[in-house]
């Protein structure tokens, strides 16, 4: 049985009336690898941090009772356990590092907290991404973004989580350190199962791993699907206006007029209807990429 690590009903949240997430519902199963996806501002981080429960809810911390709810390995979101708490690996967007200390210094603090502590990955991280000695004896205040943002992954991934959470995690990230980061969280999600959720808006990254895409629009999880399965299934039809005008497919994700007046229409399809549309005189059927399925979902 595929249990859900996060489960979130009805998750709302505005500010001053502007309604950002609208009813979010929405599982994510045991050993999942799920990329957020959406424009800027649609939410993803407001999303992350409700469902952590480090941000409010409009029914308060954790999303309430009832119809609003958030559970994280089945506990309210709002009342962690210690224990379900050192399951959960967060990083945050923006750095949250104690700038004070040096790499060294934090990792040792964080080190006295966690159940479980994996100090050979953490030696084996630090080595391979550039901390040498004088940079883990420098003020991480005086750290590039990159290098920063690689010493908040190796904490969130030290205390081998169940549950990682990535909000951008490879923003700052040189080509080689995106590399390097998803080789490290596939590795950990093949050797450890390990349950991971991270926002990107790096869409190539996505098509590196074998993931499930989730988009945010309008306040909701507007589709979350296998990323080969949705690429594979997905086709833009295009050709004779008049045939496409009036044709209805099931699963339409965009349909977007051009200027000469004909259209085409993004639309997950059915074996049954791929043939029916490859059978119709004029019109044909093109693969999508990830950007062109991001740019209809998120219309
Ligand atoms: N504390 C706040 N007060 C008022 N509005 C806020 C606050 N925090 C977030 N918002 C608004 O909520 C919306 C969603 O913001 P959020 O940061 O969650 O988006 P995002 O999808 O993570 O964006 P990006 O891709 O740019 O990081 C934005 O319009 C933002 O201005």
């Amino acid at each position: 049985m595929n249990t859900s690590v996060v489960a979130l009903k009805g998750v709302t949240r505005s500010f001053g009336g502007r309604s950002v997430l609208r009813g979010v519902d929405w599982r994510i199963g045991r050993g999942e690898v799920v990329g957020l996806l959406g424009r800027n501002g649609a939410g993803k981080s407001t999303l992350i941090e409700c469902m952590l429960g480090l941000r409010e809810t409009d029914a308060g911390i954790g999303g309430g009772n009832g119809e609003n709810s958030i559970t994280l390995f089945g506990e309210p979101a709002g009342d962690l356990s210690a224990a379900a708490r050192a399951r959960i690996g967060y990083v945050p967007q923006r750095s949250d590092l104690f700038e004070w200390l040096t790499p060294d210094q934090l990792l040792a603090y964080f080190r006295t907290l966690y159940p479980r502590w994996n100090d050979y990955k953490v030696e084996n991280l630090l080595a391979r991404w550039g901390f040498d000695p004088a940079t883990r004896g420098q003020r991480i205040g005086r750290l590039s973004a990159g290098q920063q943002q690689r010493l908040s992954i190796i904490r969130a991934l030290a205390p081998e989580p169940d549950l990682l959470v990535l909000d951008e995690p490879v923003a700052s990230l040189d080509p080689v350190g995106r590399r390097d980061f998803l080789r490290e969280l596939v590795d950990d999600v093949i050797e450890r199962g390990t349950t991971v959720l991270f926002s990107t808006h790096i869409l190539s990254d996505l098509e590196r791993i074998a993931v499930d895409v989730a988009f945010l629009k309008d306040g909701r999880i507007a589709l979350q699907a296998p990323l080969d399965e949705l690429l594979e299934g997905t086709r833009r039809v295009s050709g004779d206006a008049r045939a496409l005008a009036t044709l209805q497919l099931d699963q339409e994700l965009g349909r977007v007029r051009h200027d000469n007046g004909a259209f085409s229409i993004v639309a997950r399809l059915s074996a049954q209807e791929s043939v029916r549309l490859l059978a119709s005189p004029g019109v044909r059927l093109d693969p999508v990429s990830l950007e062109d399925l991001f740019e209809e979902v998120t219309r």
